[in-house]
């Protein structure tokens, strides 16, 4: 579904990531590590088009994303749920109204008092939570309701980035039961984390790809996992 054959990218100076390929396929499972400043998070960036390709091509879905009007960037998105490594809420809005966000974003009605919008928040364990203000809520429940907004416009592809960073392993199982998930029902998931207990984990549960950012390529992580 996000294609990219053998990208690059700079953010001016030295290449940070160059000839990177990577097919992010319905059902796919994915995890992307490497040192602090490797470039996961550009990784990301370029997968969600927020970032263009220096070299080389990004298609998503089976578009060529240089070719996409900013319309049909948008239109792209709503099919790709992004978790951001510091989540991004309106501190002023209650956590409900942010995560119907992208809905409103999208000129669709407000579903905030939908069955859809009550199912959502009870699958995150956060039903019980949904008047509450995001200053309120702790980190596992910040990462939890990033999770939702990610998914309620039924993305085919989830892009995680460090989604456990701040949670004790009872609620990083928890968030990872979640994307294994929907990873089930086809949805192709990629995560980038430093949590090798996570991957160890994920691994006995399904057959995950783990990818390493290593002297600017991306290359299949090795005997360490
Ligand atoms: N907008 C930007 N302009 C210039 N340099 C940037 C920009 N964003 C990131 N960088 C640099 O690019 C490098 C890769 O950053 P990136 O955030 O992709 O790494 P990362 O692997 O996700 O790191 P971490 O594990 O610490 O989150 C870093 O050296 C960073 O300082």
């Amino acid at each position: 579904m996000i294609e990219l054959n053998d990208v690059g990218y700079s953010y001016g100076g030295d290449a940070l990531l160059t000839d990177v390929s990577l097919n992010l396929s319905p059902g796919s499972f994915h995890f992307l590590t490497g040192p602090s400043g490797a470039g996961k998070t550009t990784l990301l960036k370029l997968c969600y088009l927020e970032l263009q390709a220096t070299r080389g091509e990004v298609v998503a879905f089976g578009r060529p994303a240089r070719q996409l009007s900013r319309d049909g960037v948008a239109r792209m998105r709503r099919r790709v749920g992004i978790v951001h490594q510091d989540c991004r809420f309106l501190d002023h809005l209650p956590l409900v109204e942010n995560v119907a966000l992208p809905l409103s974003v999208s000129g669709q009605p407000d579903h905030a008092d939908s069955t859809e919008m009550r199912e959502l928040l009870a699958w995150v364990g956060l039903k019980h939570r949904a008047t509450a203000l995001p200053p309120e809520l702790s980190g596992g429940e910040r990462q939890r309701a990033a999770l939702a907004r990610a998914l309620i416009m039924s993305p085919d592809v989830i892009l995680a980035d460090e989604p456990t960073g701040n949670l004790d392993w009872e609620m990083s199982l928890r968030l990872l039961t979640l994307l294994v998930e929907l990873n089930r029902m086809g949805k192709a998931v990629l995560i980038a984390t430093h949590d090798l207990a996570l991957i160890r984990q994920a691994k006995t549960q399904l057959a995950a790809r783990v990818l390493r950012i290593r002297d600017r390529t991306l290359q299949v992580a090795g005997a360490e996992l």
